[in-house]
């Protein structure tokens, strides 16, 4: 008897392309939304988009609430739950970068409330995903969430962020490719969940994207086009497969170490495209595609060493050898690597001396 049953959540709105920071309130009319919302956002991108949005709310009539986030975490998140209440917001608004957006994303999950997500930088695939991440303890990586009921990605506001937040979004994309080897050895392996939909819709998102490396230039608007469709679509695969395994492998293992091991010192894109590199060689060895993954990463500005990551060697070796432990995800990892193999490929593949 067949008895397989999925259910896929999915934004009712995609708004991407110049100048559409304007659409806001079309698209919180559009989706029937009524009432107050509560804009989640930090410093820089309040200046940037909120303090615009928040003028446009006005002029229609409606007086939106404010509340400014400095950190991921879920004190934060707390934070904006209070905010909510107090302000009797109806739906919230996340306007910034991936951690703006991640509170205001597990923030609306608690409250049991629609989100829009505004991100005003390509720095991750969390914009559109069915996933919330937000350091709890612990632990680093994402957790189930609702997507947001609609993203509205303006690419004039995402090409002037800092050039770096755009490259990192772009590595995000670019380790998809050994996500999905480790996805596809743990369903042989360990017969876990698997969707050929959501792996096949993750990796042509890396293809496409990488065909496209030389229209991903500093101040091209196009290359915050090329990207924030890349964001959405490797979103999207997460939210098919209900789970972040399309666009998260062992890479991620060993970014979200690194941010245990070195707390911000360097964008979550940017570790995960150096992971990838390494996972790459583990995967195939010499002759696997590690390299096409460092030359698509550093042609178009992304680290691919451990100096340009701003991390120090030893610390590299320790997230290699302890990330498997983190979460319960089969991965090239398998049950962990010891030191002499670690040193190899981190030296074989260029990321320490
Ligand atoms: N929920 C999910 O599915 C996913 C979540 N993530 C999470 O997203 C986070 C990474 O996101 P990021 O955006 O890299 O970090 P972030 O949110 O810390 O942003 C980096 C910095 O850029 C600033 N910024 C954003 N837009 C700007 C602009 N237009 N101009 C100037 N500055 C601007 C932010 O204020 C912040 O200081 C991580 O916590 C990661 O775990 C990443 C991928 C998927
Ligand atoms: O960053 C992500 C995908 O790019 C989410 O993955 P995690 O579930 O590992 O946090
Ligand atoms: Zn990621």
């Amino acid at each position: 008897m067949f008895e397989k049953s999925t259910w896929i959540r999915l934004p009712r709105n995609v708004v991407v392309g110049h100048g559409v920071i304007d659409r806001v309130v079309d698209v919180v009319d559009d989706l029937h939304l009524q009432g107050r919302p509560l804009f989640v956002t930090s410093p820089t991108p309040k200046d940037v988009a909120a303090d615009p949005i928040a003028a446009d709310f006005e002029a229609a009539g409606i007086d939106p609430a404010v509340v400014t986030v400095e950190t991921a975490s879920f004190e934060a998140v707390e934070d904006v739950i209070e905010a909510a209440e107090a302000a009797e917001a109806a739906y919230l608004i996340g306007i910034g970068g991936g951690k703006a957006i991640d509170i205001a994303k597990m923030a609306s999950h608690h409250l049991e409330m629609g989100f829009l997500s505004v991100p005003t930088a390509a720095s991750h695939d969390g914009v559109i995903s069915n996933r919330g991440s937000v350091p709890d303890g612990d632990t680093r990586h994402s957790v189930a969430a609702k997507p947001p009921l609609a993203v509205v990605a303006d690419t004039e506001v995402l090409s002037q962020a800092p050039w770096e937040l755009t490259t990192a979004g772009c590595a995000d994309i670019i380790s998809n490719y050994t996500a999905v080897m480790d996805w596809r050895l743990a369903k042989r392996l360990k017969d876990v969940e698997y969707s050929e939909y959501a792996a096949a819709l993750s990796e042509m998102t890396a293809e496409i994207l990488v065909d496209n490396a030389d229209l991903i230039r500093p101040g091209l608007e196009e290359s915050a086009w090329v990207v924030s469709k890349a964001l959405m679509s490797s979103g999207v695969a997460m939210s098919i497969a209900d789970s972040s395994r399309p666009a998260s492998g062992a890479e991620h293992l060993f970014s979200h170490q690194l941010d245990r091991l070195a707390p911000d010192a360097a964008l979550h894109g940017h570790q995960v495209g150096v992971g990838s590199i390494m996972t790459a060689y583990l995967h195939g060895g010499e002759d696997g595609i590690w390299r096409d993954i460092r030359d698509a990463l550093s042609s178009i500005d992304a680290p691919t060493t451990a100096v340009e990551l701003g991390i120090d060697d030893e610390t590299v070796i320790e997230a290699l050898t302890t990330c498997h432990e983190i979460r319960d995800r089969y991965t090239i990892l398998g049950d962990g690597m010891n030191e002499r193999a670690a040193l190899e490929v981190a030296t074989k593949t260029g990321v320490i001396d």
